[in-house]
């Protein structure tokens, strides 16, 4: 997580093929030519077909777009494309091979699967370079500059501040320096008749803006190919005017692929998905991806996007930490028993922890693998575990399959991970605001948002995850039988907590049940949270600490008070069988 001590490549001081430095402006990315062809009338030239109300425009927040001038009805088409008009390269499943020339085949054989979309970024280039290409018209029209992160600064992918992104960033700023040295190595052998680019020289600049306009532009579709079941691959285009539409999870207009009279040949189409109103812009749903993604391969990210999740080590010590932190006596992360190492094995979470990764948010709240390897190493006993198959461990819309203590447990540990992980980020979501506010340039504002939304998503997990608790707390107390629990707890400003046991990670924790014990006195509005953790790195033994400077800053980050996290010096000398004393103050 912490980004400086991750070396970063960047690949700022490189320029694409051919082209002069393009400044981010407020109107978008300036286009490779900037009296670029009409794109509207080049694709009714070769046959396709465009609804005569549509219109190439500029989105305030998106670049170009495509507006209607008029009312469409639902289920109109908007835009057909003739098969010749799509940029593809399937050469990786043989079609086409044979047209696609052999050198540029050789170098797509050198891109992971992963990066596919460095593979048809190839076959862009070299139409970028051909003199005369057939997809000129297309090609000019692409924006010259993306404001995906490879190409951000080191200090703005420092600036994103999340260690998976800053992982993936790496890895495809490496991938494309290491790519330049392997195109390098094969062109230079290559004659000028062979050449693939027209020799011209291609760097790494040059191969991330290719491989930044496919992954930014392209779309999935069926492929040629036809297996014998019927059934077709799934294939990488560049859908010439198509890939005009900017992106909405709620859409109005959608692809269609109809078969042609002659077999192979695809007609690809853009139908009104809901009836359209004059000026509107024409939306497609690039699919329900996380704020990742959407940055990496497209450089925007979704304010409260309901697909972005964060994604955490599955790590024993790390769970037994959060679990201290959450009040669970004696947690077993680190050393399951050999029943539970087995489901662990079913949930595909008994390795390594380096490559166990899990994930939080999004629509499950928490990845059901996660829930039930809580359940499964919180459980009482092996009996309540047993008696359930793997989905009910894994779901969220079973409630307590375990029983209530051990959700309980299971939930605060998951508040107590995310707490550790809002902990990780070294800005609060307030100072994001502040810097927002100050002004910053447009890749920095970019990677200051994307922290930011990674925070509130965590905020909003927690809060979640404590009215679940404050649910199952009720229920468990209205349920017949149940035993009340004492009265809300003591008065007075100081509470008394014991000491929590020293762990080897840095963050000692304590873990408070309830409001109950603090102080009533204190504004309840304010105070009325499930759970409270307070993360405590400890200060000495039976210090006295005013939490109230830090509670303020940590109510203000998640709004409504809902969890506070309070971190002091590390004092390695403290017992861990001292008391501490707590000082609540109200807030002003
Ligand atoms: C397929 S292209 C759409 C056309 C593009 N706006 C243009 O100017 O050429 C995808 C790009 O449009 C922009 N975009 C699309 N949807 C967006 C959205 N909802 N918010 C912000 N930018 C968006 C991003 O720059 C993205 O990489």
């Amino acid at each position: 997580m912490v980004a400086s001590k991750i070396l970063m490549a960047s690949l700022t001081h490189y320029r694409p093929l051919n082209c002069s430095a393009a400044a981010a402006s407020a109107s978008g990315p300036s286009r490779l030519v900037q009296q670029a062809p009409d794109l509207i009338k080049w694709v009714r030239k070769e046959g396709g077909f465009v609804h005569p109300a549509m219109r190439i425009s500029q989105d305030t927040f998106c670049g170009l777009g495509l507006t209607t001038i008029e009312r469409i009805p639902k289920g109109s088409d908007l835009i057909a494309l003739p098969p010749h008009l799509p940029l593809r390269f399937e050469s990786c499943i043989g079609e086409e091979a044979a047209d696609a020339e052999p050198v540029i085949v050789s170098l797509a054989e050198k891109v992971p699967e992963e990066l596919w979309a460095m593979k048809l970024g190839l076959k862009l280039l070299q139409e970028r370079a051909k003199i005369g290409s057939f997809w000129w018209p297309y090609i000019s029209n692409l924006p010259e500059t993306y404001s995906v992160p490879i190409f951000f600064q080191g200090e703005d992918i420092k600036n994103l501040q999340y260690a998976p992104l800053l992982y993936q960033v790496n890895k495809r700023c490496r991938f494309l320096l290491d790519f330049e040295h392997k195109v390098k190595e094969t062109l230079k052998d290559v004659s000028w008749k062979d050449h693939p680019f027209e020799g011209l020289d291609v760097d790494a600049s040059s191969l991330g803006w290719a491989m930044s306009a496919v992954s930014s532009r392209a779309f999935r579709l069926h492929g040629k190919t036809k297996y014998p079941d019927c059934s077709s691959s799934y294939v990488p285009m560049m859908l010439p005017l198509v890939d005009m539409c900017n992106h909405s999870f709620e859409p109005n207009a959608r692809i269609v692929q109809e078969q042609e009279e002659k077999p192979q040949e695809m007609l690809l189409k853009v139908i009104a998905e809901r009836e359209i109103n004059e000026n509107d812009p024409l939306l497609l749903n690039y699919g329900c991806l996380s704020n990742d993604l959407f940055l990496l391969d497209y450089g925007f990210i979704i304010p409260s996007n309901p697909h972005d999740c964060i994604e955490l080590k599955y790590d024993g010590a790390l769970l037994d930490a959060a679990s201290m932190a959450a009040g669970v006596s004696s947690p077993n992360f680190s050393s399951p028993s050999p029943w539970q190492k087995d489901i662990l094995s079913q949930l595909n979470l008994d390795g390594e922890a380096p490559v166990l990764k899990v994930t939080i948010g999004g629509h499950e709240l928490v990845e059901g693998r996660l829930l039930a390897a809580l359940r499964v190493l919180l459980a009482s006993n092996e009996e309540a575990v047993k008696k359930h198959d793997l989905n009910t461990l894994k779901s969220s819309l079973v409630e307590a399959p375990c029983g209530i203590a051990c959700e309980m447990a299971a939930f605060r540990t998951v508040i107590a991970l995310c707490a550790i992980a809002l902990e990780h980020f070294p800005t609060k979501v307030m100072e994001d605001e502040s810097l927002l506010n100050s002004g910053v340039s447009a890749f920095s504002e970019l990677a200051i948002r994307f922290r930011s939304q990674k925070k509130l998503l965590i905020v909003d997990v927690m809060k979640e995850l404590s009215r679940r608790m404050k649910v199952q707390a009720f229920e468990e107390r209205s349920a017949p039988g149940s035993v009340q629990p004492n009265a809300r707890g003591r008065s007075g400003c100081n509470t008394r907590i014991a000491a929590p046991t020293f762990h080897q990670c840095i963050v000692n924790s304590v873990y408070l049940k309830y409001m109950a014990d603090v102080d009533d006195k204190c504004s309840r509005d304010k105070f009325d949270i499930i759970p409270l953790i307070i993360l405590l790195n400890l200060q000495g033994a039976g210090s006295s600490l005013d939490l109230c400077g830090t509670l303020c800053q940590m109510s203000d980050l998640v709004g409504d008070s809902m969890v506070w996290i309070v971190v002091a010096d590390h004092d390695p000398g403290a017992q861990a069988s001292e008391s501490f004393t707590f000082t609540f103050t109200e807030q002003a």
